[in-house]
C-alpha cells in the first residue's frame, strides 16, 4: 500500500483526490492537510465519517514517517515550502499546483539529488493536456509562427496556466525566438496582445463554467494548424494522479511533465 498524504485537501482538486485515493485499492490516505480545515480528523466531515485520518493545519506538526507520497493541490504560494518539506522528509511529491518559479524548480531538483528523493511536477495530469503540449512541439518544428489561448474557471489564482508555460517552453526548445505580428503594431488597449515568452503570444481567458481548456494555433502562409484540449470535469486528472503516485517512489531525482512518467 503506498501512504499518501493530499495537500490542499479542502479545495477542489483536493477533494476529487481525496476520492480517487479511497477509491484506489493500491492506496492508503495517510494523512490531509490544509490550513483552511477546523477538523482535527477526517471522520468530522459526513462523507467521511467512517475513515480514521488525521488532519493536519500546520506544516511543521505533519507526522512523516507515515506518509510516502505527498500530492499537492495548493496554491502558488504555497507549494515551494510544501514540495521542499516533502523532499527533506524523504516523502516524494506529487505536485499539481501550477506557478512555482524556474529558481524554485531547480533549488527542489537540488534537494531531491541530495535526499535521493523522486518526486514529479505536472503542470496538466490530463492525458490529453500531455498529448497536445507534445503535439504543439512537432508541429511547431513546421510552422514556428504560434499563439496560445488558455481558458481556465474564475477562480484560478494564477495567469498564464502551468500547462499553457509548459507548452510554450517546449515549443521554445524547437522554436527559433522571433518577433511575431506586425513590428509596427500598436495596442489600443494595454495587454491586447496578451503576454510574451519568446515571442509566442499567450492569451487567459477566465470564466464561469469553464474547467481547463487550450488551444494552440499555427498559422503559416495559406493555412493554419489549430490544436485543442478540454478538461470538462476534475476526473480527468485522476489517472494522471494515480498512475504518477504508482511510479513516483521508484524514482530518485524530481521530473518535470507527466510524460516521464508513462
Ligand atoms: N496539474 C494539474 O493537472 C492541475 C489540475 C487542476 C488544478 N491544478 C492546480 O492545482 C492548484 C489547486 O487548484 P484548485 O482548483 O484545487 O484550488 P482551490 O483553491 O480549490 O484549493 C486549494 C486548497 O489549498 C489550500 N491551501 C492553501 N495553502 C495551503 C498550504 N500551505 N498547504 C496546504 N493547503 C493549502 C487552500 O486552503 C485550498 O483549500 C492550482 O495551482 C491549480 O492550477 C493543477
Ligand atoms: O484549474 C486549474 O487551475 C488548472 N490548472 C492547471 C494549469 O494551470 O495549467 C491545469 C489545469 C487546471
Amino acid at each position: 500500500m503506498v501512504k499518501i498524504l493530499v495537500a490542499g485537501f479542502k479545495g477542489r482538486m483536493g477533494n476529487t483526490t481525496v476520492k480517487m485515493v479511497l477509491d484506489h485499492p493500491g492506496f492508503e490516505l495517510a494523512a490531509v492537510y490544509d490550513p483552511r480545515a477546523k477538523e482535527k480528523n477526517i471522520n468530522e466531515i459526513a462523507e467521511f465519517s467512517d475513515l480514521d485520518v488525521p488532519v493536519y493545519r500546520e506544516l511543521t506538526a505533519i507526522s512523516c514517517h507515515d506518509v510516502d507520497v505527498w500530492i499537492d493541490f495548493t496554491s502558488p504560494k504555497a507549494v515551494f515550502a510544501n514540495a521542499k518539506f516533502a523532499l527533506q522528509n524523504k516523502i516524494s511529491p506529487v505536485i499539481g499546483t501550477t506557478g512555482l518559479q524556474d529558481e524554485q524548480v531547480a533549488e527542489l531538483k537540488k534537494v531531491a539529488q541530495q535526499t535521493q528523493t523522486g518526486g514529479l511536477i505536472a503542470p496538466n495530469f490530463g492525458i490529453s493536456a500531455v498529448l497536445l503540449m507534445q503535439f504543439a512541439q512537432q508541429a511547431a518544428k513546421y510552422l514556428p509562427d504560434v499563439e496560445i489561448i488558455e481558458m481556465h474557471h474564475d477562480n484560478k489564482l494564477d495567469a498564464p496556466s502551468g500547462t499553457a508555460l509548459n507548452t510554450a517552453k517546449l515549443i521554445a526548445e524547437v522554436r527559433q525566438e522571433h518577433y511575431q505580428g506586425n513590428p509596427d503594431e500598436t495596442e489600443a488597449l494595454p495587454g491586447a496582445r496578451g503576454a510574451n515568452y519568446q515571442g509566442m503570444r499567450i492569451h487567459s481567458v477566465r470564466l464561469p463554467g469553464y474547467v481547463a481548456h487550450e488551444q494552440v494555433l499555427f498559422g503559416g502562409p495559406g493555412e493554419a494548424l489549430t490544436i485543442r484540449q478540454d478538461s470538462f470535469d476534475r476526473s480527468s486528472f485522476m489517472s494522471g494522479v494515480a498512475v504518477a503516485v504508482e511510479k513516483i517512489t521508484d524514482q530518485h531525482e524530481l521530473l518535470v511533465g507527466l510524460e516521464n512518467l508513462l
